[in-house]
């Protein structure tokens, strides 16, 4: 795959060209949840039912959000790493995507710790989906819809739940959506802040002052 960036386990920032990039998404959730299919699905648009589990990539990406030319960066972690070299990489994300298993139960229960472990590492509040995949596995369902958007609303995050081996799910949106909420809050951080009141009076004083001392003249 072009533009791909894969290492042994361990974290993979290539950090190149960061300036250039829009998003830096990064893909969490516990082994053998379809991480890597759902990347894989959202970059070529193919399912091919085997990944190698302990890869983990950057994948530099290029495509039109709202009509507007983006590039994203994503990274698709190792979930066998559990805790094991997370920190740069959730430094690294501008935002998350958080995968777990509809049809495996543990990997739900998973995400509360991961969410909590990116709020630690971030300190602020984080851009994230959440994502319940293999949603093609209804008749092995452990975890209802509800939970899920329970969850997602008690994190603040979008819910899907998908299928990468579907053509035609929501894998797309979910980028997507992601990509949009970390150009809101990018938008935000970076608009000038206005000054604090006490910095107006303390302007409008001052102001007062020099006209009244030019007026009187100096004595
Ligand atoms: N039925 C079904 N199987 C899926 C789906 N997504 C992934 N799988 C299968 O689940 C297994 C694990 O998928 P991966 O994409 O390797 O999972 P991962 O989360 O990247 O796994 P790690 O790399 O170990 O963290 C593979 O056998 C996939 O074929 C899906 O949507 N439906």
């Amino acid at each position: 795959m072009k533009n791909q960036d894969c290492k042994a386990k361990g974290m993979t920032s290539n950090g190149k060209g960061k300036s250039s990039v829009d998003s830096r998404i990064m893909v969490l959730g516990r082994s053998a949840v379809g991480k890597s299919a759902l990347v894989v699905r959202y970059l070529t648009r193919r399912f091919i039912w085997e990944y190698d589990p302990t890869l983990e990539c950057t994948y530099k990406h290029h495509s039109v959000v709202d009509d507007e030319n983006v590039v994203m960066e994503i990274l698709d972690t190792a979930g066998q790493d559990e805790n094991i070299h997370r920190e740069g990489g959730v430094r690294w994300a501008d935002g998350f995507v958080l995968v777990y298993a509809i049809n495996d139960r543990q990997s739900f229960e998973d995400i509360t710790s991961i969410k909590q472990y990116i709020d630690e590492t971030k300190k602020t509040n984080v851009q994230c989906v959440l994502v319940g995949s293999k949603s093609d596995l209804h008749h092995e369902r452990l975890v209802s819809t509800v939970e899920g958007q329970k969850l997602a609303a008690d994190m603040a995050c979008a819910f899907f739940e998908t299928s990468a081996s579907e053509a035609g799910s929501e894998i797309p949106e979910l980028f997507q959506e992601l990509h949009r909420e970390i150009k809101r809050r990018k938008l935000v951080e970076n608009k000038p802040r206005r000054r604090s009141s006490a910095q107006q009076v303390k302007q409008v004083l001052t102001k007062m002052f020099n006209k009244q001392t030019s007026k009187t003249g100096p004595s």
